[in-house]
């Protein structure tokens, strides 16, 4: 049964229709592009199942919960990773009593600030916006920064409150706050709830009343923006377009305006809610392609797409390489997974192309990666995957974020690595800072201004969302904030605050390294680069817990903290003869050749750092209580 067909067999769903999946080239002004934006568990997934389910596109029995999020760490952890996208059909009467029927294209964006610059090409594909706000919570940092982000590209902006089912729900309170961010009444709030339904069909009959249909020009070269772009195991790359000019159709040769390359058109299609070829993409459509290749990196979210011959000069706005902010080491624990690891991370690296990693060896850990993500979360789930879909276990050193120093001569270095610091010859150093929205009840102002301090933020400003509730906009340190900042806020606020950043450029800093050594030896897996006045403070940490996780030796082992040649923090593993034949009296022979074996078995394991000999266990507890002590949450 076609979906027409269903419709007209429905009467509940006046409003069904086809999803033009066997048409082609929707006449633009019956196209309506938009997205949903909400701060992290508002509701945002829900929602988008209701308009699946209420557009017919998604049968009932169908229906499985975040239909969209497709990957399986998404639907455990709730967030939405990758922007899906959906063609949706509505029919709908106009001014004079007439029906009409629309599509819309409802673009997921991700969430998360790792994955702003996503979010940006999403929001670029998009007409409107769905502001949705859960209307127990109010308006959260994320919130903010994404409409910030609309409101940056002219977004017609439809806000919406959710949850109004739930008990705690405080529709009016809320509005009022929306309203007075926005500009708007707080009578043009529209209420919702995006578990029960109610009031999803009026918004979005407000979607097609509000947001401008897409303009372009039909008859110009075409010109595609690639949003997203998903490495899939039987068809390779399949890339997710919108259509600003022209039209796309299969079998002609596109062309990547960033790089040149030429690449055959096998297939063009809407999603709706699963892949369905078409005869073609015209002006304002959105969908997908698959070319052929075998790797997102050919295929880039931002890139323009063009015909290859008699293509268009000039490509759309806003191209970004994707670039990592933060860096660690990813290592396995059995140092025979090496290969596999590589593997790994080749085939990550086909549906990701943010991800970038390079070989590296380590003293204290072996032959492992560097790799570069572009937040601590992104970093997260790529080691996620690698241990779950790999079956492998994974070590990984603190994560820094990219400096850049100039030296004496005024020569420019990128450090992504602490072992590559230019220890003494650094004449300015400049870190990354990030531009952090905190929103919170007002009694938390002092504890939050507090930790802010303390991770030398600066206070750019403070508003007054209502009489109860404030923003606060701080300038910090990127390196500040990745490690244990979240968590330290939630619990200072009891839970109650948000927050959200974006990348602001760099400043100058005052930073060092801190090498940690043993009898005088540094272990490169615990180098760290630190503002000089928390240098003791990780020296102490490190020293501290080393001594306690490393077994006596022979003979005494001092730890060490140091920058250059200055030693700032020291402890001392005191000697322990292990005479493991000191029980052995008499003459048994083969009892004593056994207990050396055994011993020797023991030393497998240990690396050697100078002559002091620690097991691989040692770093793996002393890094990864390190990392679970600095972990963000959600
Ligand atoms: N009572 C009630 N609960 C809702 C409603 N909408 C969503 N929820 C619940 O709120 C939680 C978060 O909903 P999601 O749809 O996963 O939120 P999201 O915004 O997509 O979350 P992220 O993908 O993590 O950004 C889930 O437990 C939902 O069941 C609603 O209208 N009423």
């Amino acid at each position: 049964m076609t979906a027409v067909q269903r419709a007209a067999a429905s009467p509940s769903q006046e409003h069904q229709i086809s999803t033009f999946a066997d048409t082609t080239f929707t006449d633009p002004e019956k196209i309506r592009n938009f997205c949903i934006i909400a701060h992290i568990d508002h509701g945002k997934s829900t929602l988008a199942d209701r308009m699946l389910q209420l557009t017919g596109v998604v049968e009932e029995r169908q229906m499985r919960a975040q239909y969209l999020d497709r990957m399986d760490i998404e639907r455990e952890r709730g967030i939405t990773i990758k922007a899906q996208n959906v063609r949706l059909p509505w029919r709908m009467k106009d001014e004079n009593g007439v029906e009409q029927e629309f599509v819309m294209h409802l673009i997921d964006t991700p969430g998360h600030v790792d994955f702003t610059y996503e979010v940006s090409r999403a929001l670029e594909a998009c007409e409107g916006a769905v502001l949705l706000v859960d209307a127990a919570q109010g308006i959260e940092a994320q919130t903010l920064a994404n409409l910030y982000l609309a409101l940056d590209k002219d977004l017609t902006i439809i806000p919406v409150l959710n949850k109004i089912d739930l008990p705690a729900a405080d529709p009016d309170r809320y509005a009022g706050e929306i309203a007075n961010i926005i500009g708007c009444e707080p009578s043009d709030v529209l209420r919702v709830s995006g578990k029960t339904g109610q009031g999803v069909p009026e918004l979005i009959d407000e979607v097609i009343r509000q947001v401008p249909h897409p303009m372009g020009d039909s008859d110009a070269p075409a010109r595609a923006m690639i949003f997203d772009s998903v490495y899939d195991t039987y068809r390779g790359v399949v890339t997710y377009v919108r259509v600003v000019d022209g039209k796309i159709v299969p079998r002609e040769k596109i062309k990547m305006m960033s790089t040149g390359t030429t690449h055959e058109l096998l297939e063009v299609g809407i999603v709706s809610p699963e892949p369905k070829p078409t005869k073609g993409l015209g002006v304002g459509e959105v969908g997908y392609l698959i070319t052929g290749v075998k790797d997102v990196r050919q295929s880039k979210v931002g890139d323009t797409i063009t015909l290859a011959r008699g293509g268009a000069t000039e490509a759309l706005t806003g191209y970004r390489e994707p670039r990592p902010m933060v860096y660690s080491g990813l290592y396995p624990v059995d140092g025979s997974d090496y290969p596999v690891l590589r593997d790994a991370l080749d085939k990550l690296q086909l549906n990701d192309a943010a991800l970038t990693y390079e070989p590296e060896t380590s003293v204290a850990l072996g032959f492992g990666f560097r790799c570069g993500f572009l937040g601590l979360l992104h970093m997260e789930i790529t080691r996620e995957r690698l241990e779950r879909e790999f079956n492998l276990d994974l070590i990984s050193t603190a994560p820094n974020v990219v400096y850049r120093v100039v030296l004496e001569g005024g020569q420019e270095v990128v450090v992504t690595n602490p072992s590559v610091w230019p220890e003494g010859k650094a004449r300015e150093i400049y870190e990354p800072i990030v531009k952090c929205t905190i929103i919170a009840p007002s009694e938390f102002i002092g504890s939050i201004m507090e930790l802010c301090q303390s991770r030398r933020g600066e206070l750019g400003g403070m508003d007054y969302l209502s009489e109860t509730r404030v923003e606060l906009r701080y300038t910090l340190p990127m390196a500040e904030i990745i490690f244990d900042f979240f968590d330290s806020l939630k619990s200072r606020t009891r839970g109650y605050a948000s927050m959200d950043y974006e990348e602001s450029g760099e400043q100058e800093a005052a930073l060092v390294k801190v090498d940690i050594l043993l009898q005088g030896e540094a272990v490169d897996a615990f180098s760290m680069i630190v503002h000089k006045d928390s240098a003791a403070a990780y020296g102490n940490r490190m020293t501290t817990k080393l001594k306690e996780l490393i077994p006596r030796q022979q003979f005494e082992v001092p730890i060490q903290a140091a920058i250059g040649s200055k030693i700032i923090a020291r402890e001392n593993i005191r000697a322990i003869r292990k005479d493991v034949l000191a029980k052995c009296y008499g003459g048994d022979i083969s009892r004593k050749r056994k207990l050396l074996e055994k011993q020797k078995e023991g030393k497998k394991r240990m690396k050697t750092i100078g002559r002091v000999d620690v097991p691989q266990e040692a770093f793996v507890a002393a890094l990864s209580s390190e990392a679970a002590s600095d972990k963000p949450k959600k």
